[in-house]
């Protein structure tokens, strides 16, 4: 009979979703984190870098925040991550389009099949653009932060990360995640290899810094709303006319609803 190789990202298949579901909810309801690797497969994954490679030649990049490497004067100052709002649905990135459609279709399984767990307690009905990061390697670093303090509804970061053969010792930008409730000498290091996806809680469970990069470092960002969580902060901010989108000043929309 033939032998089924069985293609290592079928990504398209079910049950093989399903399992991936069944991690995801086992490890957020265990950590609030959970680490996929070869989410897409090298070909897939080296078709999404090139696209990000793409947009960063045709100067797409708007600077990120300034950090200041040394003293406060002008030229010391370095820039920390270079970003780009992404729908995915552009001519010119199909493969980012197919990363983001792929990811989505793991969270909303997640989200659907969870029962007992945090994860099941969220209804996910939308989440952000997708954020295209590019760390210059001159020791741009991003200091710890939470991505959502303030209720504005995300409910889970997830980051796809593009570094072909990226070794933190010589090239830094690690990503250190220091999660609420672990002990205190306790942190989780997550190295941002190729075609890896990195899920984690947005809310002040998870703060969470980069190290410095000494590589150009390259990752695409999604966030997810909580329905109810994203009402309310529509609503809050709506009467306090704040924007919308604290995470970005991008006048164009960023937010993406199924
Ligand atoms: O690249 C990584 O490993 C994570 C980097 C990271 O935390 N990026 C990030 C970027 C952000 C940009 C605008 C507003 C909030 C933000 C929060 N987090
Ligand atoms: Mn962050």
């Amino acid at each position: 009979p033939e032998i089924s190789l069985n293609p290592p990202h079928n990504l398209e298949d079910n049950e093989y979703i399903e399992e991936m579901c069944s991690n995801v909810i086992q490890d957020m309801g265990n950590y609030g984190l959970c680490v996929l690797d070869n989410f897409l497969g090298s070909e897939r994954g080296k078709n999404v870098l090139a696209e990000v490679l793409t947009m960063e030649h045709q100067g797409v990049f708007r600077d990120g925040q300034l950090v200041s490497s040394k003293g406060n004067n002008e030229d010391s100052k370095i820039r920390s991550d270079q970003i780009c709002w992404v729908h995915g649905k552009e001519p010119n990135c199909p493969n980012i389009g197919y990363l983001i459609s792929k990811v989505d279709s793991v969270i909303m399984r997640a989200n659907k099949m969870d029962k007992i767990g945090q994860l099941g307690r969220y209804n996910i009905n939308g989440r952000t653009k997708a954020m295209v990061a590019c760390y210059p390697g001159l020791g741009s670093h991003y200091v710890k932060h939470v991505d959502n303090p303030n209720r504005d509804g995300r409910c889970i970061t997830a980051i796809y990360y593009l570094n072909l053969n990226w070794n933190v010792q010589r090239s830094g930008g690690l990503l250190r995640i220091f999660p609420e409730g672990w002990r205190e000498d306790k942190v989780a290091d997550i190295e941002p290899l190729f075609d890896r996806l990195l899920f984690f809680w947005s809310d002040r469970r998870n703060p969470h810094e980069v190290q410095p990069a000494y590589n150009t470092r390259y990752a695409i960002t999604l966030w997810y709303f909580d329905a109810m969580e994203r009402e309310e902060a529509l609503r809050k901010y709506e009467r306090e006319n704040f924007l919308v989108t604290p995470w970005s000043n991008d006048r164009n929309k960023t937010t993406v609803l199924w």
